[in-house]
């Protein structure tokens, strides 16, 4: 049981602070209550650490319960004679990561690995030189911190995997494994259901209740001539719309609750949590998986798996787990003196969304965001379920265009609208959980003191710059280097020019915007300065300066057939020339979609499980 539905705890806690009078003890005893109906453990499946030493022996070991692996585990555990084992890092959910609203304040605690980008020439403007990376370290994984956009990205990103080889990957095939997940809860008319089903695990909200900010920012996108679409995940991408999000009855729907709440009890299904996956075992002398090897308070445990290893540890850590066990770059890994299993492009072709935002902002009430407002908006989430907590409000607006051909069905830059209410710090500091360093952190406070501001984010879809995953040792407990590379290629720095002149900017120009009172804002960065406001060379410096990521690493153990030199798995996510061991999560993508990427993970998940089944069944499950 959670300490927060202890009745005995919680009331000692409350009557030490009676004297922070009754507001204050109102939201505490709001605070237990919300942790206990949200995260209360009975939730979660229990840690099964006792039965695996006990009998260290599956059929299918899935390592990491994310985005991808939740799914896994559960779709393989409903075959009743498959033991599944899930290894998860982490541990259960908590309040923050199931409230919505509070999606950004998991950054920086035990819910998040903490992730930096190595230092280069971008980033700059952050204390550490390297740009955050946040991934989940929590049942999950980074569905579980996530900000619940659900976008399925574009039909041609899946059309281009099949056209490079990936037989089975087209958007004509895939497309019914992201309906076989989904549970869409908006409006279903003819048109929605050839793209949404209603009987999958994952709930799916429309954006209800616009608020006054998503409202303006649809009308002035569409002065500026973009269109207003109503299914961001139906026949067409191009254009702005409040977005749909994996959200029930005001709490996030990550892949745990949807996967892992519904088959806690299913007794083939055996999680192992706050455990660190360290290797994968092989046959000795051969390229044979055997099992895995884990490190769970200062001990070894290694459990055996009599059909596959699947790992499903995200972008970053599935190449990590693969080099420390002797797949990878033949060179990087007698460097580092592992021996070597099998040579492949492993932690290559990293690719990411980069961004850097145009700020906007307007002078308002400062008392938003007071403790006071915020005691009253818990109160009011967990007796109503109402409120500004329920969703990420007004945080839900995005877009896509073509820079370089508008009539494209193909989008190069998305927006996102991130809207900070004055003093946000009271609540959420974003720029300081990134790291951003005290010049800059010290005038967005202060712009931020009495102002709400709106950051415009500029993203790069289809960076032509690639970086890299290495090792930093072979100690499975230490970091692997994150080379991001961003802006390597000078194309990328254009297309990011390119968005800001053909959008953000030109927000300002537009009446609604105008009518508005949000002007456009700078902040005074000592580099940019010798140029010329608004040249090219100035906005290039400060994408170099104001450099971010919107999260989404994939691609790090590419899928190609055997004849793409970059491909570390093949169509059917199976490690080249090795057997018994699959990739299924962000990492395979060939390149990374036109879109945000969690429903994308899910449906490669989706479809990776079914590959399995096919493989060992002989057939396809239902779809
Ligand atoms: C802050 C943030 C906001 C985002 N916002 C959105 C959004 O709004 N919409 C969207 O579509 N996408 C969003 N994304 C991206 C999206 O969530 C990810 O692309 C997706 O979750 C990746 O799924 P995955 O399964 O590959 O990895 P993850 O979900 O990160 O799962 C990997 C799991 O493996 C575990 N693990 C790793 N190594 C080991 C090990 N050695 N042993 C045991 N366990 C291990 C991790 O702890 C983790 O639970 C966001 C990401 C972040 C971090």
């Amino acid at each position: 049981m959670s300490w927060a539905c202890n009745p005995a705890v919680t009331s000692m806690i409350v009557d030490s602070y009676q004297v922070a009078g009754p507001l204050f003890v109102q939201t505490l005893q709001t605070l237990f209550a919300a942790q206990c109906a949200l995260t209360s453990d009975h939730l979660w499946p229990d840690d099964a650490t006792k039965s695996v030493l006990q009998d260290p022996n599956y059929d299918f070991i899935v390592v990491g319960a994310g985005s991808a692996g939740a799914v896994v585990a559960n779709r393989l555990s409903e075959v009743p004679d498959w033991k599944v084992l899930l290894v998860e890092a982490g541990g259960n959910p908590g309040l923050t990561t199931e409230v919505p609203q509070l999606f950004y304040s998991n950054m920086g605690t035990s819910f998040d690995w903490g992730y930096k980008t190595q230092p280069q020439n971008a980033c700059k403007s952050y204390t550490a030189k390297g740009c955050a990376w946040p991934r989940g370290k929590v049942l999950g994984g980074s569905s579980s911190i996530n900000g619940m956009f659900y976008v399925r990205a574009n039909k041609a990103d899946y059309d281009e995997w099949a056209a490079d080889g990936n037989y089975g990957w087209s958007y004509d095939e895939i497309l019914p494994y992201f309906m076989k997940s989904e549970n869409f809860t908006g409006e279903f008319t003819e048109e929605r259901s050839k793209y949404h089903a209603r009987d999958g695990p994952i709930h799916i909200v429309e954006a209800t209740e616009p608020n006054p900010f998503e409202q303006l920012t649809i009308k002035a996108a569409v002065e500026l001539g973009l269109k207003n679409l109503s299914d961001i995940n139906g026949a067409d991408q191009m254009g702005i719309t409040a977005c749909q999000s994996n959200i029930k009855d005001n709490y996030r729907y990550s892949t745990a609750r949807a996967f892992l709440t519904t088959v806690k009890d299913r007794k083939n299904l055996h999680v192992m949590k706050n455990a660190l996956v360290t290797k994968v075992l092989f046959h000795p002398g051969t390229k044979s998986v055997k099992g895995i090897q884990i490190s769970k308070n200062g001990q070894d445990i290694i459990v055996n798996a009599k059909k596959e290893v699947i790992l499903s540890g995200g972008a970053i850590n599935s190449p990590q787990i693969l080099m420390l066990s002797g797949i990878g770059p033949k060179q990087h890994l007698e460097d580092m003196d592992i021996e070597v299993i099998e040579d492949l492009p492993v932690g290559e072709n990293l690719q990411d969304h980069v961004f850097s935002p145009i700020l906007y902002a307007m002078e308002a009430d400062e008392n938003l965001t007071s403790i006071d407002a915020i005691s009253s908006a818990f109160v009011q989430y967990i007796l109503k379920g109402t409120g500004l907590l329920k969703n990420t409000s007004p945080h839900r607006i995005i877009s896509f265009i073509n820079t370089t051909h508008p009539d494209s069905s193909m989008p190069d830059i998305q927006h996102h609208h991130l809207v900070l209410p004055p003093s946000i710090s009271n609540m959420i500091d974003v720029f300081e959980k990134h790291g951003l360093n005290d010049n800059v952190y010290q005038q967005f406070s202060e712009l931020n003191k009495n102002h709400l501001v709106m950051l415009v984010f500029n993203i790069v879809l289809r960076p032509k710059s690639k970086g890299k995953i290495l090792l930093n040792s072979k100690n499975p407990h230490e970091y692997p280097l994150i080379h991001a590379n961003y802006f390597d290629d000078p194309e990328d720095i254009k297309t990011i020019i390119r968005s800001m002149r053909q959008y953000a900017l030109r927000l300002g120009e537009t009446k609604t915007f105008e009518a508005s009172g949000l002007k456009l804002k700078w902040l005074k960065i000592e580099s940019c300065e010798a140029f010329e406001k608004l040249s090219d060379e100035y906005l290039e410096c400060i994408a170099r300066e104001l450099t971010f990521s919107l999260y989404h690493p994939t691609s790090t153990v590419k899928m190609g057939p055997k004849t793409d030199k970059a491909a570390v798995v093949d169509p059917e996510l199976r490690v080249h020339n090795v057997k018994g061991l699959r990739v299924i999560d962000a990492s395979i993508m060939p390149d990374v979609v036109r879109g945000n990427t969690n429903a994308p993970t899910i449906m490669i998940a989706e479809k990776g499980s079914d590959l399995i089944k096919e493989a060992w069944l002989s057939k396809h499950t239902e779809l």
